[in-house]
């Protein structure tokens, strides 16, 4: 770990009053459950942040607890200063936050461009849905290429990056993902990252769980790590990387 290194173990130095995103004093779970303990952390505007820790730590809750998928207990979570704790999915979604689940998947029997539509269903008029596809197309192109073509018969990358790409139609400010390289043949994990970049390019931020740690911190500008239910360490992406603690607890080595 560099000497000059701000990274934390327990707190972190960014959730201040630079966060976009913020989770505060955040208790969480499942009715009666308790799963998430006393978090807190910061994702600042136009960031990647990659959430990372062992199976079972509350990765996903923590990602459900911000969508409203989850019960937040006690604490606050805000997006650009406005209080979104307990707020539904339908609201973040109508409010620009986009999730996608980790057994996201498309709808076979239709073409790509009918599920595009699909995630573009939020809006009033149809032709609004159409434009932003229209749009999503010329920066995807592979998509558009592939538009008339059953999501059934898609290869696991062009399918992912159909989920990536409907969750878009909404233009979030945010987009969390939630295990966006599991199940992927390694030869297409390489793309759905550099996707993700491109995505945070176009001007969203995004907070993403990963399982594959390497890959999801190299790309983050931000890292937690979550063990247990609370966060153990928080830093940016190179930092974590570079920590020989990290390394060896959930870096295999
Ligand atoms: N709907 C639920 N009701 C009750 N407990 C749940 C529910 N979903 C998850 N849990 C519990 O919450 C804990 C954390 O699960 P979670 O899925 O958040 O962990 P994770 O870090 O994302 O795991 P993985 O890496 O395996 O996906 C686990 O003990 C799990 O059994």
């Amino acid at each position: 770990m560099p000497a000059e290194s701000n990274m934390s173990t327990h707190s972190d130095p960014q959730s201040s009053e630079t966060a976009f995103l913020e989770m505060r004093d955040v208790v969480a779970g499942y009715g009666n459950t308790t799963v998430l303990h006393d978090i807190n952390i910061g994702v600042e505007n136009g960031q990647i942040a990659c959430l990372i820790g062992p199976n079972g730590s509350g990765k996903s809750t923590l990602m459900k607890s911000i969508y409203g998928f989850a019960d937040v207990k006690s604490g606050t979570i805000t997006v650009n200063e406005n209080d979104i704790t307990g707020r539904s999915p339908q609201e973040n979604l109508m409010a620009g936050m986009s999730y996608v689940l980790q057994d996201a998947s498309v709808f076979p029997q239709m073409t790509v461009h009918e599920n595009m539509l699909m995630g573009g269903y939020v809006f009033d008029d149809d032709s609004q849905a159409a434009r932003r596809a229209e749009e999503l197309y010329d920066e995807f192109p592979i998509l558009g290429d592939i538009r008339n073509q059953n999501a059934g018969t898609l290869s696991g990358g062009q399918r992912r990056l159909l989920e990536l790409a409907r969750a878009l139609m909404v233009d979030p400010e945010i987009m969390m993902l939630d295990e966006p390289s599991i199940g992927l043949e390694p030869r297409f994990i390489e793309d759905v990252f550099d996707r993700i970049k491109q995505l945070n390019n176009l001007g969203t931020t995004i907070l993403l769980v990963e399982q594959n740690a390497q890959k999801g911190l190299s790309v983050a500008d931000r890292g937690f790590v979550l063990a247990s239910g609370e966060i153990k360490f928080t830093g940016t992406g190179t930092e974590l990387l570079n920590n020989d603690e990290i390394g060896r607890l959930y870096l295999g080595g």
